[in-house]
């Protein structure tokens, strides 16, 4: 299965220390100079896309960036993100993990799920001898294929953003680490009410993914809203308002909850529900891309996979998403 690394085999004081300052002041010429180079050799940059065909160019994860992702407790923001990791996988990045909420191995058993695009509990595998084998073989690969891709760094509850700052270099520096997911900022700072931290967290996030030319998922949690039915916007997260200034990009994750009250009262029409997307997906702010939107996505509950239109299959996580 994925890496995982924990505080105690690392000696994470090695890497707490603050990012180098840089050399700020330089003439044009050398940018102008880079401009020309990169009309002469328009290499194309590996690109790091979402991982749904109909979002590719829309929104880049670019090394260098923080992209915060925010939403409401319980509306998908780690089944997304995890999402998203596993097509960066498929994209030729390597990933981690921190989440401070939930447990490697229940983080690993949805990924799982979305890797495999199928649920082991389904009761289908029950009692099939073909079928376990199948899910172990199935399991077996997944752990393979992880193995120079996935890490999860193993520590819940709350820790010091000097610390979070320490992994992610530590990450960066050993393991090459090209984005690093941290789920999620308040656990990081020392309560709602730290702005200054917030800012400076944040703040340090952005050197230090601009330092190691790395992508940093950030994940956020938003005000409560009036509402269920208020699609939030980059003015609804928790806190300073500094750390949507300070991010590259904002995606908001909210789940369509209108639309389940109508299904359980009965009142969601075939129509309606081929029409009205189960989540979507907010991009609110993308400093370096030209767009900004709303991206709508089925959940498939089974694979725990959100797909792009109402009875897709699973996506093959594992290509990358021009493949599909
Ligand atoms: N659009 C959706 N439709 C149906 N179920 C959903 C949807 N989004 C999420 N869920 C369900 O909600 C559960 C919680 O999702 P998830 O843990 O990703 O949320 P979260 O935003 O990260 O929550 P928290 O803020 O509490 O960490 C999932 O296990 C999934 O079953």
């Amino acid at each position: 299965m994925a890496n995982v690394f924990v505080p105690d085999d690392i000696d994470f004081a090695l890497y707490e220390q603050e990012t180098d300052a840089q050399q700020k002041v330089r003439e044009a010429a050398v940018w102008v100079q880079e401009l020309i180079d990169r009309i002469k050799n328009p290499a194309r940059t590996p690109q790091a896309f979402m991982p749904w065909r109909k979002t590719m160019g829309l929104l880049q994860f670019r090394p260098g960036e923080v992209t915060l992702w925010g939403g409401a407790n319980g509306n998908g923001k780690s089944l997304v993100t995890g999402q998203v990791a596993l097509s960066l996988c498929g994209q030729g990045e390597r990933v981690a993990i921190a989440s401070f909420e939930m447990k490697p191995i229940k983080t690993l058993e949805r990924m799982g799920r979305q890797w495999s695009g199928t649920n082991p509990a389904h009761p289908a595998y029950a009692g099939s001898e073909l079928g376990l084998k199948a899910l172990i073989d199935t399991y077996e690969q997944f752990k393979e294929w992880t193995g120079d891709k996935l890490w999860l760094y193993d520590q819940q509850g709350t820790v010091t953003a000097k610390q979070v700052c320490a992994v992610i270099r530590y990450a960066a520096k050993e393991l090459k680490v090209t984005h690093f997911v941290v789920d999620s900022l308040m656990k990081c700072v020392a309560g709602e009410d730290d702005y200054n931290g917030q800012k400076l967290f944040v703040d340090e996030l952005t050197a230090i993914a601009r330092d190691h030319q790395i992508h940093i998922h950030l994940i956020h949690h938003i005000k409560k809203p009036a509402s269920e039915d208020h699609k939030p916007n980059k003015y609804d997260m928790k806190g300073s308002g500094a750390v949507t200034d300070q991010v590259d990009n904002v995606v908001i994750v909210w789940r369509n909850k209108p639309k389940e009250r109508k299904r359980e009262e009965g009142l969601l029409t075939d129509e309606a529900n081929f029409k009205e997307p189960d989540c979507l997906l907010i991009c609110d702010k993308q400093r370096n891309g030209e767009w900004e939107g709303s991206i709508g996505l089925w959940f498939e509950k089974d694979s725990q996979q959100f797909v792009a239109a109402l009875g897709d299959e699973p996506l093959t996580l594992y290509c990358p998403p021009e493949a599909y």
